[in-house]
Order: C-alpha cells, then structure tokens, then sequence
C-alpha cells in the first residue's frame, strides 16, 4: 500500500500543547467517572505522547488492568493522532494490539502514538506503552488504521439526545477541520 506522509496541518497545537479532551463525555479523553482521563501532549513531529494510570475500576484479573481497557487507551491515543495532526476527525477502522507484559494497578502507562501515514481517507497510526516511565519497557504495541470522516458521520450515526447536547453546548467538542 502506497501511503504519504502528510505535513504537521498548520493549524495543530505546537509540540508541548497539552490536549483538551475531543469530546467531555469521552471514555477515554473526558469526565467520565470511571473513564481513562487521558493526558495527551504534542510532540514535535506527528506524535503525541500520552499517559493512562490504570485504577481500581480498569482491572480485568486481580491487580491488573483488563486488556479491553489497554485496547481502548490505544484507540483513543491512535485516533487523536490521525485527528490532531490531519486537523480532521477520523474513526477507527481497524486495531491490532500486541501485550507484551502485563499492566499493574496503579500503574501509569506511557504511550507514544505516531502518525505513519496516509492513503486517501485512510490513516496509518501505531503506538508503544510503555511502563516504568517513557523509556521504560514496552507493555503493549498497536497499530491501526484510521478512516477520515466528515462532521455528518457523527449527526447522522449518533444518539439524538447526545448530538441535541453538543448542537446545544459546543464547547463540549474540540472538532474545527
Ligand atoms: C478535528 C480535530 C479532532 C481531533 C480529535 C479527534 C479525536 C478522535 C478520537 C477518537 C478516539 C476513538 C476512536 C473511536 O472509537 S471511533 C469509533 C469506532 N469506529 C467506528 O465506529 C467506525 C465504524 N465504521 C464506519 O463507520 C465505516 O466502516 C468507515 C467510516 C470506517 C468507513 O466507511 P465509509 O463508507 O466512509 O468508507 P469506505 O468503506 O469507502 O472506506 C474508505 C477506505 O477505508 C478502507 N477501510 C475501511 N474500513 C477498513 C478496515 N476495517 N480495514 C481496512 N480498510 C478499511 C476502505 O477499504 C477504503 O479504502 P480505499 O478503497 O479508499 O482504498
């Protein structure tokens, strides 16, 4: 597959921006209780670098966090890379994860996602966990492809009541392709 790397957009925050969330209500980005809170900053180049720090309410086995949770920390770091930097939104098409070590509670995952490229509406992401700090030992591996979509994708597939409150209150978005 013939990809391009496409140039940092003009308008993506500058390396050391810490991110907002996409969306309040996201699970991985947003206020969600039991949510990942994830804290994401840009990087200099097509990356960004975000942490995860696996709570009680994030385990699968006793002590450890579920791998469903790992995947879903991947997803969100993955598609705000192909968003942030294409300043577009894009959803996931497809996600392969690779555990390589088990992730404690209490833990702090270090994640770097990197934009690889891009072949018409499709994005090539992939991304390290890493434990014991950013230069710690990889935990999980992902890569993913992402797909572009236009804002309507959203009204058209998402709950009424939902888009009615983000129509309503636009601050709870940070979507401006
Ligand atoms: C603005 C700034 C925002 C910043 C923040 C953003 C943060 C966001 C954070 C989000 C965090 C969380 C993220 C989430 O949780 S996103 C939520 C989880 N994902 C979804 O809900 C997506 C569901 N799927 C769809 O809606 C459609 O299938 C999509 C839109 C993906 C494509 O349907 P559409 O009808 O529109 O397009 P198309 O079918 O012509 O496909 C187009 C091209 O893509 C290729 N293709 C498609 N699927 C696959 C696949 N599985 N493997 C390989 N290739 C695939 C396809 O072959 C074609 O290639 P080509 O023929 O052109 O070569």
């Amino acid at each position: 597959m013939e990809t391009e790397l496409p140039p940092r957009h003009p308008e993506a925050p500058a390396p050391g921006t810490e991110l907002g969330p996409h969306y309040a209500k996201c699970f991985g980005c947003g206020e969600q209780p039991d949510g990942l809170h994830m804290r994401m900053v840009a990087g200099d180049g097509l990356y960004l670098d975000s942490t995860f720090k696996v709570l009680e309410a994030h385990q699968g086995a006793p002590g450890l966090a579920h791998g469903g949770l790992l995947v879903c920390a991947f997803d969100e770091a993955l598609g705000t890379t192909a968003g942030t930097f294409l300043r577009r939104p894009a959803v996931t098409g497809k996600l392969d994860t690779d555990f390589l070590r088990p992730v404690p509670v209490d833990s702090v995952l270090h994640i770097r996602s990197t934009l690889d490229g891009v072949a018409g509406r499709k994005v090539y992401v992939s991304a390290d966990g890493r434990l014991d700090g950013p230069e710690g030992p990889i935990a999980v591996k992902a890569r993913g492809l992402f797909v572009t979509v236009k804002l309507e994708h959203f009204a058209k597939h998402g709950r009424a009541s939902d888009i009615a409150a983000v129509t309503a209150n636009p601050s709870m978005l940070e979507v401006n392709p």
